[in-house]
């Protein structure tokens, strides 16, 4: 059928295309069906959505249509039922633990960027992935596939280097830190971050806080060859596009399935021409690796993709057993990351970690000799020249240069938690800890998040303080605080932990 565009001004999340009842029963469409609306020589899929709120012979397009193309009011468009994609019939391959080729996969992944796979087969594939994994062979053809269906930056500089978490361990603000010591030292690296997938902030989102993060390519190239650095939401760029549509399955679900994980990084890393990239695979309990022998293993997976891809990989297996210093959540940890930067000072784990990294990549990059890497970070950071180049990636990306880390808002509904008894930290729950800080409102409230004093180790008098939660709003505070009662994440003993009996 021809129908006449209506603008309709709502954002549903998903790609909404309303036709008229009687329109819809003519046309034989039913609710959700796929179709393909026609303009000229582009096509934009949605899921249909049957409604009187537009008359025969109109179809009704969402704001979210709306972003993949500008249709005019009243512009008169094909409206064709596109039925099942062929790629759904591969992804119920991998659901039935079956190998996929290469054709396949590139079918799923341009099927993704198109939007002709709806949000319950993407969670399908996504959840595939996690019970069923994928190969070597896999993983590298969906990496290509992820990057191919993007954009690719074309740098004019060499070496690029690149830095990035796998992510999981609740406060990794490290990278904030890793970037303005590398460029500081004259490395050329332009650092694309994804939004939160398990945790409660990531790092673009806490970048976000007093920088912009979205920028169109040509803006990245600019910002990169001034400063040498950029610090940006990989999702808001054309590059690897699938990325951030299987990433918000992810989000929904808090699981990040290993191979498209491994995808998803490196996908963003071979797009922006990164030619030596290291890998951050933080180890411990409640996070995605828990023991040293997997992290070994996921590093070999790294590295060997990286090869294929014509990278060089390095990777760090770094302490994940707790949260990486003292603050979890977008503006707080910006709050933590700006004052490490500006003063040369911070929590042990965030600065014995960034330089650790920052050190490692310096070597890579051949700036620092072997082993003095560690050392010349610390000398960079301490020395205020990575706060200089902060400042400058900071004016290029649109925020304030002399922004004071300590006027960052952040939630004003706190609460307090305090040992309920003298002894010794004994662990911290990591998930437990992201939970709270979800429950707070992080990532979405910036100023939500957690605040905590103390670490495994230390000892603690009965009322003590252990953390604050901050929330924007008194309902999530309240739902944070039912959470971390229910939870326990800070668990305080005495030195002795059980007494045996002799039975
Ligand atoms: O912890 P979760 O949310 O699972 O993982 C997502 C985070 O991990 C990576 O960190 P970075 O950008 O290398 O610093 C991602 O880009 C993102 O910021
Ligand atoms: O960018 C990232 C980081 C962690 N996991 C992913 O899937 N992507």
């Amino acid at each position: 059928m021809r129908a006449k565009v209506r603008i309709l001004d709502f954002y549903s999340g998903r790609y909404s295309v309303l036709i008229n009842e009687e329109d819809a029963k003519e046309a034989k469409l039913h609710p959700d069906d796929l179709v393909k609306l026609e303009a000229g020589k582009k096509t934009v899929y949605g899921s249909v959505v049957i409604s009187n709120l537009v008359e025969r012979g109109e179809v009704g397009v969402s704001r979210d249509v709306l972003e993949l193309h500008s249709f005019s009011e009243g512009e008169t468009v094909g409206v064709i039922p596109a039925g099942t994609p062929e790629s759904v019939r591969y992804i119920k391959k991998k659901m039935r633990g079956e190998k996929l080729r290469k054709v396949e996969i590139e079918a799923i992944v341009r099927d993704i960027v198109d939007r002709k796979l709806r949000d319950i087969e993407i969670s399908s594939f996504v959840t595939s992935l996690e019970i069923n994994g994928l190969d070597m062979d896999e993983i590298a053809a969906l990496t290509i596939a992820m990057a191919e269906t993007g954009d690719m930056l074309d740098i004019d500089r060499k070496p690029i280097m690149d830095v990035h978490s796998i992510g999981g361990v609740p406060g990794n603000k490290t990278n904030i830190l890793v970037v303005p010591i590398v460029a500081a030292a004259g490395l050329t690296i332009p650092k694309t971050s994804s939004r939160a997938i398990t945790s409660a902030a990531g790092t673009a989102d806490v970048v976000e806080v007093f920088a912009n993060v979205s920028f169109s390519l040509d803006e990245i190239k600019r910002i990169v060859e001034k400063v040498g650095a950029c610090l940006v939401w990989g999702g808001a760029l054309n590059l690897a596009p699938a990325d951030d549509i299987t990433i918000k399955a992810e989000r929904a679900l808090s699981i990040d399935p290993t191979g498209l994980m491994l995808a998803s990084i490196m996908s963003k890393k071979y797009a922006m021409g990164s030619q030596y990239v290291l890998i951050d695979i933080p180890t411990g309990k409640g996070v995605k690796v828990e023991t040293v022998e997997q992290a070994r293993a996921l590093a070999r997976d790294f590295i060997e993709l990286g090869k294929r891809l014509g990278q060089y990989v390095e990777v760090a297996i770094t302490y994940g057993g707790q949260p990486i210093g003292h603050t979890v959540g977008p503006a707080l940890e910006a709050r933590e990351a700006l004052s490490a930067l500006m003063t040369g000072k911070g929590p042990g784990s965030l600065i014995e970690k960034a330089t650790g990294l920052a050190g490692i990549l310096l070597e890579m990059g051949g700036v620092a000799p072997a082993g003095m890497g560690k050392k010349m970070a610390r000398e960079i950071l301490e020395s205020g020249k990575a706060w200089e180049k902060m400042k400058e990636i900071i004016a290029e990306q649109g925020g304030d240069p002399n922004i004071k880390p300590e006027e960052i808002p952040v939630g004003d509904k706190t609460y307090t938690f305090t040992a309920p008894t003298s002894g010794y930290v004994t662990a911290i729950d990591n998930r437990a800890i992201t939970a709270i800080a979800r429950a707070a409102g992080a990532p979405e409230d910036k100023g939500a998040g957690l605040e905590l004093y103390v670490k495994v180790g230390e000892k603690v008098k009965e009322g003590d303080p252990l953390f604050t939660i901050h929330a924007e709003h008194e309902a999530r505070l309240d739902q944070a605080i039912v959470l971390a009662r229910r939870t326990d994440p800070i668990r305080i003993e005495g030195m002795v932990l059980q007494r045996i009996g002799n039975i």
